[in-house]
């Protein structure tokens, strides 16, 4: 094998390769033909990380530094609290959701206490459909639970219009101690949430400003939660800084895991895959894949180069599941258009096995699951997906954890997030700002009627009128 498995996580790249099978796939010369290109992008990214851009890997010591008192304040919170809800949307909510499923019991909240490690439940409410919050409140003794209120903007409408209703509840059920039930995350110096937070005493969190939201999983965005409910934080911090290491230490795009994944990106985006499909095969990292799409997506999908030129890049990231989507999408991948590149996430070792009862009195042509286990079939049915993928000519590649834990996570979450600052330098985009979204939050604001938008509000109201509609 020509790559490295470093630590536990390796990336198999054979699927993306050109053989007898595939001949349209790359070839080595292709990849390292890259080199000079991606040396650039090295140096330019680390004058980057020296001027503080790049702080999702820069403050990794520093936030290993702040464990042990965000630890002190989670166990302090798990001791009091029965449930932990986070409040926040799209990187305040992703990552804490994607870190919390990959490590913990799949039926968590399901748990009773004693088998959750006595710590809280967790909600992740990433969004404002009224039902669904009202729901909440229908489930939730708002006296027995600790809201985490995360913004990095200390701005963004959803997120203070969650904090808004559940400020008044938690003063009308927990009159004078409501203060005690909210813990905000947010910048240092920026923001309303921030000058709410200390005129009202709320225990506060910092997101340092070098940290996009995207990239904020392993500040105390998704750290106070993953400790909250008992996953271990050093060693995730541990697997991300041993990533962040490897790939800043290493050189050539057939050693540095970061510039070998950005160079099969780089390539097949050339060559007309505009979608990039994330497939893990492990439940648990079934809303890492939501993490990865926001990361992928706003990241990359740019109108201007840093020059002003309009390019109109990025590559579609879509989100799967296998083996279920296997019976949804896997027909598109295999026989639609060939503009899709796939990642597979995939673990050597499941933490558990679930062996299938023998039968022999059932049909014979199912006697063959009999005594095998379900991650047999699962492997199996991947490696399958695999063939019939490479069969048609569409390049794969897989991301292949030794197991599901802490450590590997974070050599993932590191990974995914390197690679995304390369391909912003190769498509020579800012890939850490969001101009496209924040229109749309403008626009929000506008609609919603705040001071100095009237304007706009103006504007988007005559545009915004229906002209065509088909009803039942
Ligand atoms: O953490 P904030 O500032 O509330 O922003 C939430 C999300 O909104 C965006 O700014 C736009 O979608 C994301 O980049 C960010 O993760």
């Amino acid at each position: 094998m020509e790559n490295q498995v470093r630590s536990g996580v390796g990336i198999d790249y054979t699927g993306m390769m050109s053989n007898s099978q595939n001949p349209s796939g790359f070839t080595k010369a292709e990849l390292q033909s890259l080199q000079i290109e991606l040396d650039r992008a090295q140096t330019s990214l680390e004058s980057r990380w020296e001027a503080g851009e790049l702080d999702f890997s820069k403050l990794l010591v520093s936030m290993k530094a702040q464990v042990p008192e965000i630890i002190k304040y989670a166990d302090a919170a798990a001791s009091k609290f029965e449930n932990f809800v986070v409040l926040g949307i799209g990187g305040s909510a992703l990552g804490p959701l994607a870190v919390h499923q990959a490590l913990n019991h799949y039926y968590y909240n399901e748990l009773p206490p004693e088998k959750r490690g006595l710590r809280p439940r967790l909600y992740v409410v990433d969004n404002i459909d009224p039902v669904r919050f009202k729901e909440l409140f229908q489930i939730l003794d708002p006296s027995k639970t600790l809201f985490n209120v995360i913004s990095k903007s200390g701005n963004t409408s959803e997120t203070m219009a969650q904090f808004l209703i559940v400020r008044d509840i938690l003063r009308q059920v927990c009159g004078d101690s409501y203060a005690e039930h909210i813990v905000v995350t947010t910048d240092k110096a920026k923001g309303n949430l921030l000058p709410i937070a200390l005129k009202e005493g709320f225990q506060r969190f910092v997101i340092p400003a070098g940290v996009g939201g995207r990239f904020s999983e392993l500040t105390p965005v998704g750290l106070l939660a993953a400790a909250v409910c008992g996953i271990d934080i050093d060693q995730l911090l541990e697997g991300a800084l041993s990533m962040d290491q490897w790939i800043r230490e290493t050189q050539g795009v057939f050693s540095n895991p970061a510039q070998l994944r950005v160079a099969l990106a780089r390539f097949s985006w050339q060559k007309g895959k505009t979608v990039s499909v994330f497939m893990p095969y492990v439940d648990g990292l079934k809303t890492m894949a939501d993490w990865y799409a926001q990361l992928w997506a706003e990241s990359l999908g740019k109108r201007f180069d840093r020059q002003g030129q309009e390019v109109h890049v990025g590559q579609t990231p879509v989100k799967a599941l296998g083996v279920t989507d296997q019976h949804s999408q896997v027909q598109l991948y295999v026989e639609g258009p060939n503009d899709k590149v796939m990642t597979f996430v995939t673990v050597e070792k499941f933490k558990d096995t679930q062996l299938i009862p023998l039968d022999s009195e059932l049909p014979e042509d199912i006697h063959f699951l009999g005594g095998r286990t379900l991650e047999e079939l699962l492997f199996s049915e991947q490696k399958a997906t695999e063939y019939a993928l490479t069969l048609a000519g569409r390049q794969h590649q897989k991301i292949i954890l030794s197991s599901l834990d802490a450590y590997n996570v974070g050599q993932l979450l590191l990974l995914l997030e390197w690679e995304t600052a390369y391909m912003g330098e190769l498509l020579n985009i800012n890939a850490f700002d969001q101009p496209g979204v924040e229109e749309g939050k403008n626009g929000t604001y506008a609609l919603m009627g705040r001071k100095g938008y009237e304007t706009r509000k103006k504007e988007i109201e005559e545009y915004g009128e229906t002209q065509y509609y088909l009803r039942s």
